[in-house]
C-alpha cells in the first residue's frame, strides 16, 4: 500500500480498538494501568522533544527535516497519541467526545473577536447582517 495515496480517515475508535487488541493479544492488559500508561506517554513526549532539542526554531511544515527525521517524528507523535488513546480508554473516557466538548468550552472562554461594521453585509438591520471574516 502506498501510504502517501491513502486518504482514508483514521478514527480514534479504530486506534482505541487496535490498542485494545494489541494489549489483549500479548496479555499486557495488566501492565496497561492508568498510571503506567501516563508515565509511558510522558516518556514518549520526552522522545518527541528530543527531535526538536537544540534545533533552534523549526518552521511550519519542518522543511529542513531530512526524510528519516520526518519518519521518526511521525513515530514519536504516534507513540504519544497511541498511549493517550489507550490511557483515555482504560480511564473510561470517550476521548473524541471529550475533545469536541473541550473545543466548545475553549470557544466560550476565548471568544473570537467581533468583526467591524465595515465588514458586514445584509442591510441596515444589524441582527440580519452576515459577518465576513477577512481571512475567508
Ligand atoms: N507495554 C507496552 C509497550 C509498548 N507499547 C506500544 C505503544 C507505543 O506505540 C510503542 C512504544 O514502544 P517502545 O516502548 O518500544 O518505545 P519506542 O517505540 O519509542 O522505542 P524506543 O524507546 O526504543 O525508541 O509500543 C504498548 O502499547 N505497551
Amino acid at each position: 500500500m502506498n501510504m502517501g495515496e491513502d486518504k482514508e480517515m483514521v478514527s480514534l475508535e479504530t486506534l482505541r480498538k487496535k490498542m485494545d487488541d494489541f494489549a489483549k493479544a500479548r496479555d499486557w492488559e495488566k501492565y496497561h494501568s492508568p498510571r503506567n500508561l501516563l508515565l509511558a506517554m510522558v516518556g514518549e513526549v520526552g522522545e518527541l522533544s528530543e527531535i526538536f532539542q537544540w534545533k533552534g526554531e523549526v518552521t511550519k511544515g519542518c522543511p529542513d527535516f531530512k526524510e528519516e527525521e520526518k519518519i521518526h517524528l511521525g513515530e514519536e507523535l504516534s507513540d504519544v497519541l497511541l498511549y493517550l488513546v489507550r490511557l483515555s480508554d482504560v480511564c473510561g473516557v470517550d476521548l473524541g467526545k471529550a475533545a469536541l466538548r473541550k473545543i466548545e468550552l475553549n470557544a466560550i472562554k476565548y471568544p473570537a473577536p467581533k468583526q467591524t461594521n465595515d465588514h458586514c453585509v445584509g442591510g441596515e438591520d444589524s441582527s440580519n447582517k452576515i459577518k465576513l471574516n477577512e481571512e475567508n
